[in-house]
């Protein structure tokens, strides 16, 4: 069960700046739905990049094909320039110890507990890990999340967005150098959405992390983001800064965000 080194992962360290992720030309259909026709997209070490679209538009659908979760029918996904069409399920088990996804549910397993879901990542990456080291870097997660000496307690005993910490600390337990967020504030209420949001800047300015963000919520992209892309009609219309897409006049963009900000009125109203 445990992975060995991959010979087909040719890792370096990145370099700010250096384009560590593209994708080229992806399509991908689930029987007769077409979800991607011809989408590209570049990702730069360091960055925050926020895919926003519609329900259904597919921006879960592009991290789960970047960490071989789900495959594209054509089209390639390049990883520090190195193609991944061809990585068998223990290539991506190599890749998922440098990019790790933050699951929207927080996905944590219910019948382990807190240190032992953050652990376990650590037992599949690094089989060679002391107990007291595994207890170390749990402690160290725990803490970075602001739940330090929560090893202890059960998925069940958390609240949300306790949950979305401790998913955060289990995807970061291995140290990775990407993280791939998946709704990470969907449901959650104001206080805990402004804990998530620093908590993404955080990794990005005290741990130097690359982050893809997948969100609905427009005030998270426009705190976290360093750029945004829009993914419609089965491909990103646009890509640029947040300053960029607020003042976007793509039709598609403008729509979304205009549509997004009544929504956001209707709440806020009395
Ligand atoms: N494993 C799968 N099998 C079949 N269809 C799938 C699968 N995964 C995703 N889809 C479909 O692909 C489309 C894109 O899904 P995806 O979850 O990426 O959308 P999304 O943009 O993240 O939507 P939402 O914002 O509602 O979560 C949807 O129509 C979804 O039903």
């Amino acid at each position: 069960m445990f992975s060995r080194p991959s010979p087909r992962l040719r890792f370096h360290p990145p370099q700010p700046g250096e384009e560590l992720i593209r994708f080229e030309h992806l399509r991908k259909a689930f029987g007769p739905k077409r979800v991607y026709d011809d989408v590209r997209l570049s990702v730069h070490a360091g960055e925050t990049l926020t895919v926003i679209g519609g329900s259904g538009t597919g921006k879960s659908v592009l991290l789960k094909c970047l960490i071989g979760l789900l495959r594209q029918d054509s089209g390639r996904i390049l990883f520090q320039g190195q193609d991944l069409s061809d990585f068998r399920e223990e290539d991506f088990i190599a890749l998922r110890r440098h990019v790790a996804m933050v699951f929207q549910g927080a996905a944590l397993f219910d019948s382990l507990s807190v240190g032992e879901n953050i652990a376990y990542p650590l037992h599949e990456h690094f089989p060679d890990m002391t107990p007291a080291q595994v207890r170390e870097r749990v402690a160290e997660k725990l803490a970075l999340v602001g739940l330090p000496d929560t090893e202890h307690l059960k998925p069940a005993d958390l609240s949300g967005g306790m949950r979305k910490r401790v998913g955060l600390a289990r995807a970061i337990a291995t140290n990775p150098e990407v993280i791939l967020w998946d709704e990470p504030t969907t449901g959650l209420d104001p206080v805990t959405t402004e804990t998530i949001n620093q908590l993404i800047l955080d990794m990005q300015r005290q741990l130097g992390c690359t982050s893809i963000v997948v969100t609905h919520d427009m005030m998270s992209a426009f705190t976290v983001s360093d750029r945004i892309a829009m993914l419609a009609h089965r491909r990103i219309v646009q890509v640029g800064t947040p300053e960029e897409m607020k003042r976007s006049s793509v039709p598609e963009v403008r729509a979304f965000l205009d549509a997004r900000k009544q929504e956001l009125e209707r709440e806020a109203a009395p």
